[in-house]
């Protein structure tokens, strides 16, 4: 059987180091690259509480070390400050982009995918990768059509980067393909303080709670007359993103443009 060669980014952190452990045990996948700024020169098997795998940590990532690794992707779980330059590298490299790590903008992604039509190479780009998140994020959709007024509560970790979270701001996208833009809430309301109403995108308001002990947690709550419609999603452990990335990782290197979205990849 012929292998699927992964290079992963971001190997010592939370989501990259649980993506080794998870390639470590798959037969139809082997590991043959880890960067990080973090564990340099340490074996990766060691930094990832598994036995000695053969591939240390080389730092930051670098084309050389992913052209000489005959990588066929790059999964990238690293920081809204790395994932354009890596994502870039890769697809130069003739390898693969499987980007978890969110934060990048519409022009930015703009760059991935005039690269990746230019390169004649393919890349992924998925803010979520736990099912049930795809489903709050469908069903939210659903919802809207009958419930235009619509604010999102996300709740993630006191380490995160980038507010709003990805999967907010696809929450979003989502939505706003069904309803139309308006004002929610009274037409003169005011903000005592600034924020208090959350960021405002086209009438939907985000909020974004970090705290120590949470990981990732979603409310999209609808108001209707006399009712309200709350749909949550949790994630309680990182373990809920391995299907949807080992998923990803098995369909994405034959893409030959950029796709967006693991809804793209399920039935
Ligand atoms: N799509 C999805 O389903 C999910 C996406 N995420 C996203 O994934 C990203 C990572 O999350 P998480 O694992 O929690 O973050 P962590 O901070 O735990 O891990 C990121 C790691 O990447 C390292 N890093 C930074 N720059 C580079 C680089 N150029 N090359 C290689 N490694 C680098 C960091 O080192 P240092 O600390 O020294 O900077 C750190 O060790 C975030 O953007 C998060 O939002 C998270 C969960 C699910
Ligand atoms: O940083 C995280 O942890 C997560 N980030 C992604 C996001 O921004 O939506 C996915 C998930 O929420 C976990």
């Amino acid at each position: 059987m012929k292998k699927i060669r992964v290079y992963v980014a971001g190997a010592s952190g939370k989501m990259g180091q649980e993506v080794i452990r998870t390639i470590l045990k798959e037969e139809d996948l082997l590991l043959v690259g880890a960067s990080d700024t973090r564990h340099q020169g340490m074996d990766v098997g060691f930094v990832v509480g598994a036995p000695r795998v053969g591939i240390d940590i080389t730092g930051p990532l670098e084309i050389e070390n992913l052209r000489s690794s005959r990588a066929d992707v790059l999964v990238d779980f690293t920081n809204p400050q790395s994932v354009l330059k890596n994502s870039k590298t890769a697809i130069m490299a003739g390898v693969v982009p499987i980007i978890g790590t969110t934060g990048l903008d519409e022009a930015e992604i703009g760059e991935i995918r005039t690269l990746v039509e230019k390169e004649k190479t393919g890349a992924f780009l998925a803010p979520n990768f736990s099912i049930g998140a795809i489903l709050m994020m469908r069903f939210a959709r659903e919802s809207a059509k009958y419930f235009p007024n619509v604010d999102i509560i996300e709740m993630h970790h006191d380490q995160k980067l980038d507010a709003p979270s990805g999967t907010a701001l696809k929450t979003v996208e989502g939505i706003l393909e069904v309803r139309e833009p308006m004002v929610q809430g009274h037409p003169n309301e005011y903000e005592k303080i600034q924020g208090a109403r959350g960021a405002d995108i086209a009438g939907i308001h985000i909020h974004s709670v970090r705290l120590p002990g949470l990981i990732a947690h979603q409310e999209v709550i609808f108001g209707g007359l006399g009712q309200a419609l709350t749909i949550r999603h949790d994630a309680f452990s990182r373990e809920t993103y391995m299907p949807g990335v080992m998923l990803s990782i098995r369909k994405s290197s034959e893409l030959t443009e950029l796709v967006i979205g693991l809804d793209n990849f399920l039935d």
